[in-house]
């Protein structure tokens, strides 16, 4: 259960899933995330890329083939570092309000280009504290329509950076945000995105 449910989007659903459930599923996130870094920074023999291969297939298979989205928990525990989703890297939003968000990211390896993080990884974290900013604070549900990023400079891997958000405008169901990734106070990656508020909520 979240500790501060201001940082929640307006229609989480935090009954989704028992404090232990929560745990036992984000431990195996966890495990999934380290075996993604573990695989990227390897140069592993034969016979180890082999049995790993076969050890992560043997995970696959005792997880079966799952349940239907709308019962999964990857990407709806609100709470932890990219909602427990292994897509995007773990961003921990500190805060958020009506108009602005605060958050950090540690990319690994595996969200390395050629030795900054890769340009595809960035807008991921963007989406994902925007998204988070453009629904949170009793806002009704919204998707993203529109992302502009400039890359000022290369973004470290294993280093870990401040993501900042905020609210600019707002027209009708139009929301314009920015926002910046940040290492000791200067901008690495900055995002430009509209979400829309959308007419019939699909949830
Ligand atoms: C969720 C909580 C935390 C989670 C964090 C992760 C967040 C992840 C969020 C996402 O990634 S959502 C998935 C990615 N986005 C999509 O899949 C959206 C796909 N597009 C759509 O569903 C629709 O195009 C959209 C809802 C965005 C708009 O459709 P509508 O039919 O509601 O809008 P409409 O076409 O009537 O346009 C409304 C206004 O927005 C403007 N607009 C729409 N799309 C635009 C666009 N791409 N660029 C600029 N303006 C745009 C449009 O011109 C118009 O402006 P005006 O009102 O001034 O006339």
């Amino acid at each position: 259960m979240s500790a501060d449910s201001r940082l929640l989007p307006s229609y989480a659903d935090l009954s989704i899933a028992s404090p232990a459930e929560r745990r036992s599923f984000n431990a195996l996130v966890d495990a999934l995330r380290d075996a993604q870094e573990a695989v990227t920074r390897s140069r592993p023999s034969e016979s180890a890329a082999r049995r790993a291969a076969a050890l992560l297939s043997e995970a696959a298979e005792l997880l079966g083939e799952g349940v239907p989205d709308s019962e999964q928990l990857a990407g709806r525990l609100w709470d932890e570092p990219g909602r427990a989703q292994a897509l995007a890297p773990p961003l921990y939003i500190d805060d958020v309000d009506g108009t602005s968000a605060r958050g950090r990211v540690t990319f690994s390896r595996f969200h390395a280009g050629v030795r900054t993080v890769h340009g595809g990884a960035l807008p991921l974290v963007f989406d994902e504290i925007m998204g988070r900013l453009a629904t949170t604070s009793g806002k009704p549900f919204a998707r993203t329509a529109h992302l502009t990023i400039d890359y000022r400079a290369g973004v470290p891997v294993d280093t870990e950076v401040e993501v900042f958000a905020r609210v600019k405008r707002v027209e009708g169901r139009k929301l314009f945000l920015s926002s910046e990734l940040c290492l000791d106070g200067t901008v690495l990656t900055e995002c430009q995105g509209l979400w829309v508020q959308i007419r019939e909520d699909p949830r």
